[in-house]
């Protein structure tokens, strides 16, 4: 069963829709979000978040129903999110921060302590969880968020643009988190990076101008590709942007303007 049910969904920002009459089922393992700017990846994991609310569409996440006041509380508790711009206390130490999301996830206190390690571990930053949110780089606060996101073993993980600002080899080790944590979570992660995708899932969904453009497996993306000659400097670069064009070039991209 996919812990992650939609349809129907709308999002609209004023003039904009985002969003536009969206199905999408999804289940254990990494899903890549991919698409332009602007193309409603965040106006999504917000949503999926609860942390917005449709303008129409039902969204349905381990089996509750979201537009209920008792489905969303119960999402959130199983629920982890790392927000493209995410907020936390600088005066708290990474310890202290991961373990007050913790609580407010509703953690047993009594497991706290060794979520809050077991986190922060995770995401490499053992050494410094002690050290106070704002004395780290931006690519260790992205951690911190990182293992806020992961404090309690959610089954829903929504991670937007995590690996925005994280360096070379720390981007490989997030992979690597990435891959265990589908092994048993239904993992949402938008990014701009096709070799994110294509090292760390198991299924990309591409969206354009508020719709799905593309599904399937980051392989059979690379396939398309390969045999295209669009721009891109690597088979999983082409496929993207051959998808993107199929899509416009059948005037399913066209954003309809609201009035
Ligand atoms: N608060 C807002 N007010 C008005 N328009 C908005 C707002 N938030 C998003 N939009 C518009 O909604 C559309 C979808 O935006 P969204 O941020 O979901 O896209 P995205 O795929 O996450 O983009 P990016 O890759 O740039 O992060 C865009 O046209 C954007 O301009």
């Amino acid at each position: 069963m996919n812990s992650i049910h939609v349809t129907g969904l709308r999002v609209r920002h004023r003039k904009t829709l985002a969003l536009d009459s969206l199905d999408l089922g999804l289940g254990t393992g990494v899903h890549g979000l991919l698409g332009p700017n602007g193309a409603g990846k965040t106006s999504l994991i917000r949503v999926l978040a609860t942390v917005a609310r449709p303008d129409a569409g039902r969204v349905e996440i381990l089996g509750e129903d979201t537009a209920e006041h008792r489905g969303r509380t119960e999402v959130r508790r199983r629920l982890g999110y790392l927000p493209q711009e995410f907020g936390y206390y600088p005066g708290f130490t990474v310890r202290e921060f991961v373990a007050y999301v913790a609580w407010l996830k509703e953690v047993p206190a009594e497991r706290v302590p060794d979520a809050v390690e077991r986190a922060v571990t995770r995401v490499g930053l053992a050494d410094r969880a002690d050290a106070k949110v704002r004395t780290l780089s931006g690519g260790m606060v992205r951690r911190v968020g990182i293992a806020q996101a992961i404090v309690n073993d959610p089954a829903v993980l929504l991670l937007d643009e995590p690996t925005a600002g994280l360096d070379p080899e720390q981007r490989v080790e997030f992979r690597a988190l990435l891959r265990e944590l589908g092994t048993s979570a239904t993992v949402v992660v938008s990014t701009h990076l096709v070799e994110d995708v294509a090292a760390a899932c198991t299924e990309v969904t591409l969206l354009d101008a508020g719709r799905v453009a593309y599904r399937g497996t980051p392989e059979a993306l690379t396939v398309l590709g390969e045999a295209s000659d669009g721009p891109g400097d690597h088979p999983i670069e082409r496929g993207y942007t051959a998808v993107l064009r199929a899509h416009r070039a059948a005037g399913s991209g066209a954003r309809e303007a609201v009035r």
